[in-house]
């Protein structure tokens, strides 16, 4: 039990009504899941309005509620507190009620559109092989120190995200890696948290069903920088265009990472092979066990953090160069002679970077198949152009689903075909059922040639009409190579 008035401590607001030293069981912010003495907070989300569901919180017996719009007839005997902002009154409640563990940690959100899971994977990795208590909130899996928390979400809601910090504190840990998605940064997932430090990646085209536009989708990101206090870092990639701009109106220390300009943290890339990549780093040769030019990227910003944290960059550059990525990134498979690589490239940027780092240390001869699909009730125009990429940069491409979710899987392929040209058609094949897509990429394939299959990555699930069936990409792929290589 908390008193209200102390959860509201920092809560910016508008009215009150009702004792406001009532004890509050939890903070809940679905009606469904209010019981005796609970604090319900109503958001208007982006399906339903959570105001709407004031009264069917009351029935199951919430003590107090938060909301933007008062109902005409406030019930007697219950506290309500109006605020500006529903979402982010939230974020600081739940701080409030977990006691601020972010005053406790030192907690680092990574924002881009893609390299966020396999920066703070890394990190967390290279400060538990440093020795020190440390946790993970990322799209794979939540992590305090070994134990998982199996994750639902890229950026937990605002009540998980202070209940896992408090439970990172709790068992010591100094330091948290997260990563802060656009969606978690637009709905408050993370209002009331003291960051240490922010990273940005980079961005490219994806989300435009959520943000309408690119311009709102560069807001979103800034404002996780535009939010820093002053005694953080930010970190961004300065090779992106967009980097400087996350910094324009950022209090914090201004920090920079670039292959291709000067910065702050500085690379070279030496060599790029399947086997891992060569950087030059102030003058040493580093060797690092991640594939493809876009990882040195995501060292960068693992090694500028890691500095900007106290730590040492000798300590750093050795611990790093042992450890390897995220599951489900460039994860390659090798039986009688093909290698699948099982890639979790679901936007254009991605599938680009993942096709160019193949198609880049390929010794010529062989061929590269690509099995890809796209994602249903996600943003429809990065289909056509990843379509397209996935056709032109393989010798063979066959469309196939993603999550189809609750969209038609034959509309999806159907957008996804649009990006391909006539003369192209001839190397592309679509296939509606993901297994049957990889079996036959399995099928056409001979000793020596690779094949991408991108878009899933480490997901052990395909989501159709909202039931999760077990599906897993390394498996699928696994099986049918060992079937043929026996045969
Ligand atoms: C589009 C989106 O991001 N939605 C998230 C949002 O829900 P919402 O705004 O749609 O909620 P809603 O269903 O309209 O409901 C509004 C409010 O009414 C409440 N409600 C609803 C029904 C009821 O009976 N009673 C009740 O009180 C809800 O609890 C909610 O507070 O807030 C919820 C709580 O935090 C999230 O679970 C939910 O994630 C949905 C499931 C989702 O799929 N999100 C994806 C797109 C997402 O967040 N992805 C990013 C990663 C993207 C990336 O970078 O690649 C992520 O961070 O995971
Ligand atoms: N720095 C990078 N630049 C461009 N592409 C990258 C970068 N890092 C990883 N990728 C590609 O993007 C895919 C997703 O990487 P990762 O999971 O690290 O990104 P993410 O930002 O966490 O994605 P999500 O938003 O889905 O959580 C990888 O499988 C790889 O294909
Ligand atoms: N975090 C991303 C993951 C997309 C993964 C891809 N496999 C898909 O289902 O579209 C999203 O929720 O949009
Ligand atoms: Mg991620």
């Amino acid at each position: 039990m908390k008193v209200l008035k102390d959860i509201l401590y920092k809560v910016s607001l508008v009215s009150t009504s009702g004792d406001m030293e009532v004890d509050v069981k939890n903070i809940v912010f679905d009606s469904r899941k209010v019981e005796e003495g609970s604090a319900f907070v109503a958001i208007a989300g982006t399906q339903v309005n959570g105001h709407d569901y004031i009264d069917a919180a009351l029935e199951k017996g919430a003590a107090a509620i938060v909301c933007e719009d008062l109902p005409e007839n406030l019930k007697e005997g219950i506290t309500w507190v109006q605020v500006g902002d529903s979402a982010k009154a939230l974020g600081i409640m739940a701080s409030n009620y977990y006691g601020n563990p972010s005053d406790e940690i030192q907690v680092v959100a990574i924002t881009g559109t893609n390299g966020k899971t396999t920066t703070a994977t890394l990190l967390h990795q290279l400060f538990i092989a440093m020795g020190y208590s440390t946790g993970l909130l990322s799209t794979v899996e939540n992590k305090i120190n070994e134990e998982v928390i199996p994750a639902t979400h890229t950026t937990p809601d605002a009540v998980s995200v202070q209940a896992l910090l408090r439970k990172m504190v709790d068992v010591g840990c100094t330091h948290c890696f997260m990563e802060a998605s656009s969606h978690a940064i637009v709905q408050e997932r993370i209002a009331g948290l003291k960051l240490a430090g922010a990273v940005f990646t980079n961005i490219s085209h994806d989300h435009l069903d959520y943000h309408k536009t690119f311009d709102e989708y560069i807001k979103a990101k800034k404002k996780l920088f535009d939010d820093l206090p002053k005694d953080a870092f930010a970190l961004v990639n300065s090779d992106d265009k967009r980097g400087m701009v996350m910094l324009q109106n950022c209090k914090a220390n201004h920090q920079t990472f670039a292959l291709k300009s000067p910065a702050d943290f500085k690379a070279k890339i030496i060599s790029n092979t399947l086997e891992g990549l060569e950087l030059d780093i102030n003058g040493k040769l580093v060797w690092f066990r991640l594939i493809g030019a876009f990882n040195a990227y995501n060292l960068l910003g693992v090694l500028g953090t890691a500095i900007l944290l106290g730590e040492d960059e000798e300590e750093v550059l050795t611990t790093l160069s042992s450890i390897r990525g995220a599951k489900g990134r460039f994860d390659r498979i090798s039986i009688g002679g093909i290698t699948a690589i099982v890639d979790y490239a679901h936007t254009p940027d991605a599938l680009d970077n993942v096709l160019k780092t193949i198609n880049g240390v390929r010794t010529g001869g062989e061929q590269l198949i690509t099995v890809v699909g796209c994602g249903g009730n996600r943003d429809k125009t990065k289909r056509p152009i990843m379509a397209k990429m996935a056709v032109q940069e393989s010798d063979k491409a066959i469309l196939t689903s993603d999550n189809p979710r609750f969209e038609d899987p034959e509309e999806i392929l159907k957008d996804m075909q649009a990006g391909v040209g006539p003369t192209e058609r001839r190397k592309t094949l679509t296939i509606v059922d993901r297994k049957e897509a990889i079996r036959t990429a399995c099928m056409l394939s001979q000793p020596g040639d690779i094949i991408l299959v991108a878009g899933k990555g480490h997901e052990d699930y395909q989501e159709i009409k909202g039931v999760k069936h077990h599906f897993d990409d390394a498996e699928v792929v696994t099986e049918f190579l060992t079937e043929l290589n026996q045969s």
